[in-house]
């Protein structure tokens, strides 16, 4: 079976609830994934291993979510070279403010591209890995456009009272 392209990635199995968000997104795009929990915390030698041997996996993009103290985008990102986009999850005591303040404010030289929190972000990780992915992959890239317009369609240009 081919390597999948995307790993999804979460500090825990509490976080996939806002995770299979990025998942159920990529499934409508004809892109296979990886999901995994790896906690920087947690787990630290299970993200050492992932993160260093992602690239040579076969892994192209690495979706990553967390909530709180969310370290795991960042210390994924400092051990490969592959882009790392990570999901604030909406934590009970903060609101995500926290998941998002820990994951946005990386030092410069080790980038991760830092998402809206809870399910906007998930869906949008994957929408952004997909048209990464897309670059090289013309038939993904039509994929991607339908989605958009299907997308647009659905809009209506006036409100209803039936919401
Ligand atoms: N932020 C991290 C990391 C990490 O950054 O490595 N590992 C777990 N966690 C977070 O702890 C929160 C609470 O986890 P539990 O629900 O398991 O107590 C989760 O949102 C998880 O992402």
């Amino acid at each position: 079976m081919a390597q999948a392209p995307v790993a999804i990635i979460m500090g825990s199995q509490s976080d996939w609830a806002t995770m299979r968000h990025a998942a159920e997104t990529l499934d409508a795009l004809g892109i296979a994934y990886d999901a995994r929990i790896v906690s920087a915390h947690r787990t630290p030698d299970r993200l050492v291993a992932f993160a260093k041997g992602a690239k040579a996996e076969g892994f192209q993009v690495i979706i990553a979510g967390a909530g709180g103290a969310a370290h795991l985008p960042g210390m994924t990102a400092s051990m490969t070279p592959l882009p790392v986009f990570g999901v604030p999850v909406e934590s009970k005591a903060l609101s995500g403010q926290d998941s998002l303040l820990s994951i946005v404010q990386m030092p410069a030289g080790i980038p991760v591209g830092t998402l809206a929190i809870g399910r906007a972000g998930a869906v949008n990780a994957a929408l952004l890995s997909a048209a990464v992915l897309a670059l090289h992959d013309p038939a993904l890239a039509e994929r991607l456009d339908a989605w958009r317009k299907r997308q647009s369609d659905s809009v209506t240009e006036r409100p209803s009272d039936e919401g």
